[in-house]
Parts: structure tokens; sequence; C-alpha cells
């Protein structure tokens, strides 16, 4: 895309619409559309606000502006700055000759809408009073880089896109007909199809996760040159894998069909035996692929399957489960359960693209979609405050429908908070371990459960023991560690466990994949995204914990509250 140049590049004002308005923009030209704030946030390698907290706005402008350059030189679709991108001079300079709109807000128009779309550091403390400061500072600036300024106050986002377009590409009639047909879907009502987001994974095995709706060409695109692929998919999802087949057909790929047993009775060597003779009898050779239609029960076995036959083949994963979206088919990890625990046998074996289609979470049970909310909180917890203060803003109404924009933004975040750590640590030498937050706990509840529990519900009662834990130890403040309760509360996700169950609880944690040695080792936080490991926790610690996730006593009081003397842990890991 090098030599290109936006169509249009979005600015303005927190809660501006500059998000809403680009997808919406970017549907009707059909166009990629990309958000600088994001971009920025994957080159830090963590979240906008943590970056602010850790190196100051200096700092986080450079850095800004760096990727506002680049993405003008690369990007050949819509672009929206982040809102104070414009106040370092070198990207006023880069704007020039730039079809620059300014998205206008009235201020009590832009504080709803970011009151509701998490945290905003230059707004904290008194977000009015704040805000009218940035209008003033930030106004005349804006108008200086701008072509065109467009309000946004008390209008829907499609009549402010159709009126961006009528105005960058001149009267309607001029533009092609594709868009106009879309131009005129959006003005006589239901909002544009959003554009599709692609939030790359660097490292070793490149490859986009992509997120949207309506995605079934990209499966098709990923599949590419391939003779045969093999569709494993869940009873659940066989509509849509048979969907699949046949535009693959279409294509001229042979699609072979396969269901798998439900949940984590597909994690076993019977099943993965049962697909290579599949694959055996249907002559897979190298250059086919594996595609997994379904949740990360589903994922993991596909891509053990595809990492192990023939030392390797291609594995597209098409998640149909919002923990599958967020978590499971992103990352390289699959594989099996045994006897002995939880995916203890598998390999790292990274797809060759994930396509996550929003469309297939309407069919999903709720309690398998606050099952997915679990993972998302934890990448809340590990690396990104904004997506708590989603879930917090609307008491988690929002992110528990499907259709929802709040529920796309966080599978985009957690997404992106996913591949930034695998992208770093693929085969978990160090970072990765932050994924595992909640799990060390987790995992012994599902495997003390002969896995009858949901994977996210046992995740969401693993991290209240690892924040009781944090807490005992003296880690972890005792507001953060209750944070875990209320947010998960908010999402009706598990908060407790039954007690009388501490024995098999600890033989089971001692199989998890982090004890080095015999010691255990535990994912814990110092506070929101500040996670570390707490190595061979004092045994009444970890008996302190567990009262605590039983409902019989609290662990502790913290370390900001007296008494507390905190127990040594590992180098953060950020
Ligand atoms: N590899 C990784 O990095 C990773 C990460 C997180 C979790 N996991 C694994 O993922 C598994 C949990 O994944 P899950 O929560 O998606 O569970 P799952 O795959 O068991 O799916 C949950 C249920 O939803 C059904 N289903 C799937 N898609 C549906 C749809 N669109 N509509 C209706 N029903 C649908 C499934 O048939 C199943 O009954 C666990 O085994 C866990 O260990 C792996
Ligand atoms: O991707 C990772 O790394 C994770 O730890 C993500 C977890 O949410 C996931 O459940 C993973 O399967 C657990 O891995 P394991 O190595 O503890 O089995």
């Amino acid at each position: 895309m090098s030599g290109t140049r936006p169509r249009v590049v979005l600015v303005g004002l927190p809660g501006a619409g500059k998000t809403t308005v680009g997808r919406l923009l970017a549907g009707a030209l059909d166009v990629d559309f990309v958000d600088t704030d994001l971009e920025v946030e994957r080159a830090a390698g963590t979240s906008v606000p943590e970056y602010f907290r850790t190196h100051g706005e200096a700092s986080f402008r450079e850095l800004e502006h760096d990727v506002v350059v680049r993405m003008l030189a690369q990007h050949d679709g819509v672009l929206a700055l982040g809102g104070g991108a414009v106040l370092h001079p070198g990207t006023q300079e880069a704007l020039r000759g730039h079809t620059v709109v300014l998205l206008d807000v009235a201020a009590e128009r832009a504080l709803a809408r970011v009151s509701l779309s998490g945290e905003r550091p230059l707004l904290a403390g008194d977000p009015a009073g704040r805000f009218e400061t940035l209008r003033r500072d930030r106004l005349p600036v804006y108008e200086r880089v701008s072509t065109l300024t467009v309000s946004t106050s008390d209008r829907r986002p499609q009549d402010v896109a159709a009126e961006v377009l009528r105005a960058v590409w001149g009267a309607a009639a001029s533009l092609p007909a594709d868009v106009l047909a879309r131009l005129d879907a959006a003005a006589s009502g239901p909002a544009l199809a959003a554009t599709p987001t692609r939030i790359p994974v660097t490292g070793t095995a490149g490859y986009d996760v992509v997120v949207g709706r309506g995605l079934d060409d990209e499966v098709v695109r990923l599949v590419g040159e391939a003779s045969r692929a093999l569709l494993l998919h869940a009873r659940a999802t066989a509509p849509l894998a048979r969907r699949h087949a046949a535009a693959l057909e279409a294509a001229g790929v042979t699609a072979v069909l396969h269901t798998l047993p439900d949940a984590e009775d597909a994690k076993t060597l019977e099943v993965v035996a049962r697909c290579w003779d599949l694959l055996g009898d249907e002559r897979f050779g190298r250059e086919d692929v594996v595609v997994a239609v379904g949740g990360g029960a589903t994922t993991d076995v596909a891509g053990f399957v595809a990492a192990s036959w023939l030392r390797g083949v291609r594995l597209v994963n098409v998640p149909t489960t919002l923990l599958g979206m967020v978590d499971a088919a992103v990352g390289g990890k699959t594989g099996i359960n045994t006897a002995h625990g939880k995916n203890l046998v598998g390999a790292f074996h990274p797809p060759a693209g994930v396509v996550c289609d929003l469309d297939a979470l309407t069919t999903l049970p709720v309690a398998d979609l606050r099952a997915g909310l679990a993972e998302v909180v934890k990448a809340g917890f590990i690396a990104d405050e904004r997506i708590l203060s989603l879930v917090e803003a609307d008491g988690g109404l929002a992110a528990q429908d499907p259709g929802s924009d709040v529920l796309r933004e966080l599978v985009e975040r957690a997404v992106a908070v996913k591949a930034r750590v695998v992208g770093e640590d693929l085969r978990e030498a160090g970072l990765r371990e932050i994924l595992n937050y909640g799990h060390t706990f987790g995992h012994a509840v599902e495997r003390t459960e002969g896995y009858r529990w949901r994977h996210g519900d046992a995740v969401a009662v693993g991290m209240v023991f690892a924040a009781e834990l944090a807490r005992a130890a003296g880690i972890l403040a005792a507001d953060v560690a209750d944070r875990h309760r209320s947010v998960l509360g908010l999402l009706e996700l598990p908060t407790t466990y039954r007690g009388g169950r501490w024995a098999d609880l600890h033989d089971a944690m001692a199989h998890d994949k982090k004890v080095r040695g015999n010691v255990l080792r535990f994912v814990v936080l110092e506070d929101v995204a500040r996670p570390t490991v707490l190595r061979g926790p004092a045994p009444e610690h970890l008996e302190a914990a567990y009262a605590a996730v039983t409902g019989a006593r609290r662990s502790g009081p913290g370390p900001s509250a007296q008494g507390a003397e905190p127990q040594e842990h590992e180098q953060p890991l950020r």
C-alpha cells in the first residue's frame, strides 16, 4: 500500500464519533478503516492510558506522531486520528494536502458519549471542566488543519457519513453506483454494515485477526489455493460450517465436513485420531488446509490436528463463540486434555488467519457469551483498563448484547491485547504467562468438576482467587481485588466456589504448566494492567485465598491497609 494516501482523515475531540463515522465511511467506500489510537497501542505494546501513566504525554505524542506519519503514507482507506494527535506540529505539517474532516460536537453530547466509552486520561478528575479546556485549546488547531467541518451533535452517524461523502466527493450523482447504494441504505435508516477491523499478530508467524460482520469471503480468501479443506465443527455450528463448505466448493475447493463431540468431550486423543484417519482417507497433502468452525474446544482440537498432520498444515480459525474470538482462536496454542489435567498435550501452531464474524454470536446461548466475557475481563485486568470501564459504564448490559458496538469494541480490545502479547512471546518464554491470569485455579476447578464447568466460568472464579491471593500476599490493594467481584458480578459470572475441595484443587494446580521444580507460580496483579508472577506463595496465603473464594472470609487487607508485609515476587511481566 506504500505511496497511497487515505481517502479521508477524521479529526475531532474525544466523543465526536470519529470511530463510528469512520467505520461507516469505510463501509460505504469499501475500504479499510484505521484508528490511530489502536495503531499506537500496538506500537507501544500497551494501552493508551497505561502508556500515559508510565511515559507521560510528551512521549505519547512523539509515538503518536510517528504512527500518524506512517499511516498517512501507507493507508489508503479512512483514517481516524486520536483526539490530541493534531497538537504535534509535525503532524499538523504532515496533514497538509490531505482531505481532513473535523467532526465537531457539542460539549454535553461528547461528554455523554465519552462517559460510556471508558478511561480517558486527559478527562480524569473533572470531565466537564477538562473537556471545556480541551475544546478551547484544540478547536483552533482542528480548524487550521481541516478542509471541512461537519457537526455530529444530535445526528445519526449515517447522516454524518452521508454528508461527508457528498461534501468530499461532490454531488451524489458523481459517486460510483455501489457507494451510492450504500449511502442510500444509510440515509433511509439502518446503519451501514461496518467495515471489518484487521488486527495484525506480528512475530514469527504473522497473520491477521479480522473482526466484523458478514465475513464469509474472508474464509474463502484464507483457504486460498488449497485443493482440499477439512472443516471441523461442533454440532451447534454445523449450519455455519455447511455454508462455508458451499462457498469453498463454489471456489473450486473440495470441502470435507466433520462434526466433533461437544465442548471438552472433543479435546481427546481419540477424537484427534479420528481426524487423522479422515485426513488420510481423503489424501490431504501439505498444501491443504484445516478450517475450525466453532468455539475454543473446536479451535483447540482442529489446531492440534493441523499442527500434527504431516508435521503441520495450514489452519484457518473461524471462531463462533466470544471466547474463541477473543482468546482461543488467536495465538497458536492448540491441544487436548489428559487424565492428569487440562491442555497437557498440544503444540504451538499459529493459524494462517482468524475470522471473527460477530453475526455468529446471535445464536450463542447467553451463558456461553458470558463465559467469553470472563476472558475479555481478564484482558482488561492484565493490560487494558478501558475494557473494565466499558463493562462498568452501563452495568454490563451492552457487553452482553451481541449486536452492540460496545461488544465489538470489547472484542477488538481483547484481541489487541492478545495479539500484542503473542506477537512478542509465542512460546510463553515469559510475557505470555500473563494470559494465564486466573487459569491456575480455573483449570483446577475444571478438572475437579470433571470438565462440566464452562472454561470462562472457571477462569472468572480463578481471577477472584488470584486477586485474593495477591491481596493476602500484600501485593494487591483491597479495592482492586474487590473490583474483580464487582465487574464479574455485573456479567453474572461466578465469583465463588464451594468449600471442602482444597486437596483436589491443590493437586490439580501442582500439574499447572507454570510450575517450576515443584514450586507453584501464579500470575497476579500489583494493580490493574500491572501483572507479575508470585512464586511459591505461602500455604497460609493460598488457604486464605481459597477461604475468601468460598465466601468464608476475606483474605487480608491488601497493601494499602495496615499490617500486610508484601511477599517477594518476580519482575513485573509487561
Ligand atoms: N488455545 C487457547 O489459547 C485457548 C484460550 C482460551 C480457551 N481455550 C479453550 O477453549 C475452550 C472453551 O471455549 P468455548 O468457551 O468457546 O467453549 P466451546 O468450544 O465448548 O463452546 C461452547 C458451547 O457453545 C457451542 N457453540 C459454539 N458456537 C456456537 C454458536 N455460534 N451458536 C450456538 N452455540 C455455539 C458449542 O457447541 C459448545 O456447546 C476450553 O477448552 C479452553 O481450554 C483455549
Ligand atoms: O494464550 C495463552 O497463552 C493463554 O494462556 C490463554 C488462556 O486463556 C487459555 O485458556 C489457554 O489455553 C491456557 O493455556 P495453558 O497453557 O494454561 O493450557
